[in-house]
């Protein structure tokens, strides 16, 4: 097993990279839980999966757990899911000093992250991350959020958790599109300030997609450690380090909202094609060589995500995409600073972006016949 210390601010937490980290879940909370019920929140997949597991283990340490088990995908992060699984917690008699625990992707650790910052102003919980993504990135670093009509995330609290325990076993029973989507998530690492990481995605994606244990290691720890340490320079994201973590999403948001939040586009394949247009909008403005850009597209083609926003057929254009992005939570005084690159390794945020170039730029792409 693999233990990775966050430090956030003084305040210290574990993030546990291991094999059956599930199925042994109450020793790995002991002294976390409480015995009289403790809460999980979870979706229906995560449970059909993994319920049982978690429930032996916890009842042969002699805990009640108390199950809220939700729909599973985007639409969970809703006001309606807060509100219902708030005021489920406050029946169970959940205290400040209580843990809840988060069993699942990223919708099921951000709905409870923020279910637990607002509970009585703040109580505790442990992130169980069940997807790729969310074991690379949701789970760390205590952004949690719902959506609202308006966009992505736009209300919620920066909120820590106690651990986080990423099990590689429970990967196993993960389809095949969402281990794609979280790895979107893996080489935005390389992309921000890892150029070797990146060429270790190139050379070893394709084994630890198929399930291979050491890359699969390698790639959570790795992903995990990374962003441990922008996070510990910039928590509240407001010196332009954190933001780093956001290259793509800007674009990967927009698409989100423009196909609904739906099964349509995975939050993972949002990001995948933002990070190819950030790279070719950084081409176009003469930052990044075209050949370098290309390469970010014919990886992330190479492993089966999606690299071209003509292929979803939106039926909008580039000016409507750029309205969407008007909600993004990076917007400072009118303008919005735009995560680009001077090549592969070198993000970094850039305040003079122009959106109508943006959207004259998204045109073309949204036009654009594939090689
Ligand atoms: N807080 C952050 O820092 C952060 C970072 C990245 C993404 N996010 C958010 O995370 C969300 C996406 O998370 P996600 O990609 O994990 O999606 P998700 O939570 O919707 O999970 C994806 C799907 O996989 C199923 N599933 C989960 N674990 C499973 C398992 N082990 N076996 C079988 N099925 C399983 C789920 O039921 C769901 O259908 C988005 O809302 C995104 O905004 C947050
Ligand atoms: O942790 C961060 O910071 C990130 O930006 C990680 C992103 O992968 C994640 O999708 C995050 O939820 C996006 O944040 P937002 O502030 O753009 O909603
Ligand atoms: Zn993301």
């Amino acid at each position: 097993m693999a233990v990775i210390p966050v430090n956030i601010a003084g305040r210290p937490y574990e993030v546990r990279v291991g094999t059956g980290l599930v199925r042994d879940i109450a020793a790995q909370c002991a002294g976390l839980l409480r015995k009289q019920g403790v809460p999980i929140i979870t979706d229906e997949n995560v449970h059909a999966a993994w319920g049982d597991a978690v429930e032996a283990s916890l009842r042969a340490a002699g805990h009640i757990p108390l199950w809220r088990i939700l729909p599973a995908g985007e639409q969970t992060k809703s006001w309606d899911e807060l509100a219902a699984s708030v005021n489920w917690l406050l029946e169970h008699e959940v205290e400040r000093g209580d843990h809840i625990i988060a069993l699942g992707g990223g919708v099921i650790g951000d709905l409870t992250g923020f279910c637990a910052a607002v509970l009585k102003r703040g109580c505790k919980f442990i992130q169980v991350p069940t997807t790729l993504l969310a074991q690379v990135d949701s789970s760390v670093g205590g952004k949690t959020a719902i959506n609202t009509p308006a966009g992505k995330n736009l209300v919620g609290a920066f909120h820590q958790p106690s651990l986080v325990l990423a099990d590689l076993a429970v990967l196993d029973t993960l389809p095949r599109r969402e281990v794609l989507a979280g790895y979107a998530e893996v080489v935005k690492y390389g992309l921000i300030d890892d150029a070797d990481f990146f060429t270790w995605c190139e050379n070893n994606a394709a084994a630890m997609l198929d399930g291979e244990p050491r890359f699969r290691e390698t790639a959570v720890a790795h992903s995990v450690a990374a962003k441990a340490r922008i996070v510990a320079e910039d928590e509240f994201e407001t010196t332009g380090k954190r933001a780093l973590l956001n290259l793509g999403h800007t674009f990967g948001h927009a698409l989100e909202a423009e196909t609904g939040f739906s099964s349509r586009l995975l939050h993972g394949e949002g990001v995948a094609l933002g990070m190819v247009l950030a790279a070719r909008y950084s081409a176009r403005l003469g930052l990044m060589d075209s050949a370098e850009a290309e390469r970010v597209a014919t990886h992330i083609a190479a492993v089966g995500l999606p690299a071209s926003i003509a292929a979803l057929e939106l039926g909008c254009n580039g000016e409507t995409l750029v309205r969407h992005m008007l909600h993004d939570k990076k917007m400072d005084a009118g303008t919005l600073p735009f995560l680009l690159m001077r090549g592969i390794g070198r993000t970094y945020l850039d305040k003079s972006v122009a959106l109508d170039d943006v959207a004259a730029f998204l045109d073309l792409e949204l036009a654009r016949v594939s090689a």
